[in-house]
């Protein structure tokens, strides 16, 4: 079975008139589940910080790298799968956190984990998920389970959710460094909408007893005080780098820190004893003015490549552009709103359509260009334009 089978089952179909439900270009999804959708999850969800430069440089990064295809290498038989810190995959690719998916449809995250497990790909759940951890890595099977922590203020918080995702049996912890705090975002500020003050994105909190002992009244008698005591305590601005030791302390699986772009961040990342990094800037979300992660991808690549696990996002909507990541020296990519949309538009069937997608394209995009796996991809394989052209 190859990934790109997918493509012949579409021609198939059509020879009884039928067509894919969703695009295969998935840079359509956004302008479709705008459609769909009311302005504020729309504006949620597609909306990144300040003017958008990241956002659009995080394309551009990427727009901007070409791939030479090279000719006459054999490329029948392909391989996709990868080991990423020596757990195997079957491809490069897994479910970046998103919180909050009840705003888009009302399976949520359990129909997001089911699509990925279906493949074998992880799927990461955002601490701000609208399902109780516990729910979703049921949902998740018996493959990866990757859980995203953010670091809570409250240190019996944070020692509570590290002990519910091991039980749950999460795998590998994902932790987001690049949200102390919620960025100055114009679409959301314009509607005044944010999920959190409307109680969603908070199920993992309302469901925990450290959490619940901090607060004066029971959730259920004073609903916006716990919306308040979760805003308040959900991120902490005053973390430093020695305080990776208490996650290395209370996690004794996989950490990787999410949303480093700098290349010093990434050795002192191996310096605490972390197993990986995402460059990431949030898909654009946070620092509106931020390097592009296509360009910061390189140097955190060469900084850290041979200790670490390095990981890529924001921007990635094509299988060309996963083939450019690897390229450009990550072990593998997230993806965040290409399988939100998904979900949006068409619930787990959906996101399994948005990874199908991806991953056919990829396997077609390596065969085309000379390859059979991901590991022979090199900055070789790339020309970069200058930017402006
Ligand atoms: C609606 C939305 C919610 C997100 N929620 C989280 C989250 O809870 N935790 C997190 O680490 N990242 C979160 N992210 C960031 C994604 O994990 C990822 O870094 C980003 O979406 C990648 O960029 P892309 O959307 O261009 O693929 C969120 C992104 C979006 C669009
Ligand atoms: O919106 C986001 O980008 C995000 O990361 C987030 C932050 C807090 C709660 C839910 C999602």
């Amino acid at each position: 079975m190859s990934w790109s089978d997918f493509q012949y089952e579409i021609y198939l179909n059509g020879l009884t008139g039928a067509v894919p439900r969703l695009p295969t270009d998935l840079t359509r999804l956004e302008e479709l589940t705008a459609r769909r959708l009311g302005p504020g999850p729309v504006g949620y969800v597609a909306g990144s910080a300040g003017d958008g430069s990241t956002d659009r440089a995080n394309r551009t990064a990427l727009e901007r790298r070409r791939i030479v295809p090279r000719m006459l290498r054999d490329v029948r038989e392909r391989d996709l799968s990868v080991s990423l810190s020596g757990r195997p995959l079957p491809a490069p690719v897994a479910l970046a956190p998103v919180g909050v998916l009840s705003i888009l449809h009302p399976d949520a995250e359990p129909a997001a984990a089911r699509a990925a497990a279906a493949h074998g790909i992880p799927y990461t759940l955002s601490s701000a998920s609208s399902t109780p951890m516990e729910e979703v890595a049921e949902a998740m099977g018996e493959g990866e389970r990757w859980f995203q922590l953010y670091w809570p203020k409250d240190v019996e918080v944070a020692r509570s959710f590290l002990r519910r995702a091991k039980a749950a049996g999460y795998t590998a912890l994902v932790v987001t460094l690049d949200t102390p705090l919620l960025s100055w975002r114009p679409r959301d500020l314009d509607q005044a909408y944010l999920p959190f003050l409307r109680g969603v994105g908070t199920a993992n909190y309302f469901t925990d007893h450290a959490f619940r002992a901090g607060l004066a009244k029971p959730v259920e008698e004073d609903p916006q005080a716990a919306v308040m005591h979760f805003v308040a305590m959900f991120a902490d601005p005053g973390k430093t780098w020695p305080d990776l030791e208490f996650l290395r302390a209370n996690w004794d699986g996989p950490i990787v820190l999410k949303g480093v772009l700098h290349p010093d961040d990434a050795r002192a990342a191996a310096e605490a004893g972390m197993d990986g990094v995402v460059v990431s800037n949030h898909g654009g979300r946070q620092v509106a003015g931020a390097i592009a992660a296509a360009d910061a991808l390189p140097a955190v690549a060469d900084a850290v490549g041979d200790r670490l696990t390095v990981l890529f996002d924001s921007g990635v909507r094509t299988g060309a552009d996963i083939a450019k990541a690897l390229a450009l020296g990550a072990d593998g990519v997230l993806v965040g709103r290409p399988y939100a949309y998904g979900l949006a538009l068409d619930g787990q069937a959906g996101v399994d359509h948005v990874i199908r997608c991806l991953l056919a394209e990829l396997d077609l995009t390596l065969a085309l260009s000379g390859h059979t796996t991901p590991s022979t991809l090199t900055r070789e394989d790339l020309t970069e334009t200058p930017p402006g052209t």
